[in-house]
């Protein structure tokens, strides 16, 4: 059994996986932590009245024997919490996005330092996981190209973790150049959208969507759209699954669920 904690389950993602880990055969949930938590158990809650769980809402009283720690929590306190898990030989499986690659880069080398193994998945949905993949081979062919990201209006952090990494795995293959025209002006600011290598990030939040990813590409008389949509939160779970069962098996902490596919 791998002994799990979930950080952030008072959250939309954090409560999906709480259920998840619940269900898996695999999986004991031995803690779960939250600042804005008010009950002292897991099974002060109806829905899980017959699971004895502790809650913690500060780390300074954690106390536990967990071997994985999955954040699905804030932009500002994943990279404590990761620090945190990492100092105690607690895997993190990371979901949370909105980590500058300073911060990345400091924790890659704590986890070396501690031999740890651990992942930060911008997207834990296998269809999102493929979409960057196919935008990457795209864009040898296709080197012009926008993301359209759309989002549901709660989410914290602009553009979301899954954009920012399909331009990244665009940029090893495609060369940074300025797209459209070389005179072109923004009459309102903002209009064409975020600046990566020249590629332009386009951020959409409206309430009923949930997650989902569009990545054009225009070619001489030709358009490639690829595009991925995430409708239920369940969409996220085999992927967090995965990554819980196998993460002890590292030394280092890895970017992208395709490292563990
Ligand atoms: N990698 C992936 O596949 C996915 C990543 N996400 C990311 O997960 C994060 C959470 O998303 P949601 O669940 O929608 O947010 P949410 O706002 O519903 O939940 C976040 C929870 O974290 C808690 N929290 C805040 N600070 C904390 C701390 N220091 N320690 C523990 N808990 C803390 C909040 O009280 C809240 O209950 C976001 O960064 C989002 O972008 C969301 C969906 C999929
Ligand atoms: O906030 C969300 O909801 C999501 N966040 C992640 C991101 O920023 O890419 C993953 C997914 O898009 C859902």
């Amino acid at each position: 059994m791998v002994k799990v904690l979930v950080a952030g389950f008072k959250g939309r993602m954090g409560n999906t996986t709480v259920q998840m880990v619940l269900e898996h055969e695999d999986f004991e949930l031995v803690g779960v932590f939250d600042p804005c938590a008010k009950e002292k158990n897991l099974n002060e809650n109806a829905e899980y009245k017959d699971t004895d769980v502790p809650v913690y809402v500060s780390r300074e009283e954690i106390k536990t024997d967990a071997e994985v720690w999955i954040d699905f929590t804030a932009p500002s306190a994943v990279f404590e919490n990761a620090k945190f898990a990492l100092e105690n030989h607690i895997s993190p499986v990371i979901g949370t996005t909105g980590m500058s690659d300073d911060q990345v880069a400091e924790l890659q080398a704590l986890a070396k330092k501690e031999h740890v193994g651990g992942l930060i998945a911008p997207n834990f949905g296998i269809s999102a996981v493929l979409l960057m993949q196919f935008a990457k081979k795209a864009a040898e062919y296709l080197p012009d190209v926008e993301i359209i990201e759309m989002h549901h209006d709660n989410k914290l952090d602009a553009p979301s973790g899954t954009a920012i990494n399909t331009a990244k795995m665009i940029a090893e293959v495609r060369k940074a150049h300025k797209q459209g025209n070389p005179d072109e002006k923004e009459t309102l600011a903002g209009a064409r959208g975020a600046d990566y290598e020249g590629m332009r990030i386009h951020a959409v939040r409206l309430p009923g969507y949930v997650a989902h990813e569009q990545v054009l590409f225009g070619g001489k008389g030709e358009a490639l759209t690829i595009r991925q949509d995430s409708f239920d939160r369940i969409s996220f779970m085999s992927g967090v699954a995965v990554a819980t069962e196998k993460i002890r098996n590292y030394d280092e902490l890895m970017i992208g669920l395709e490292n563990l596919l």
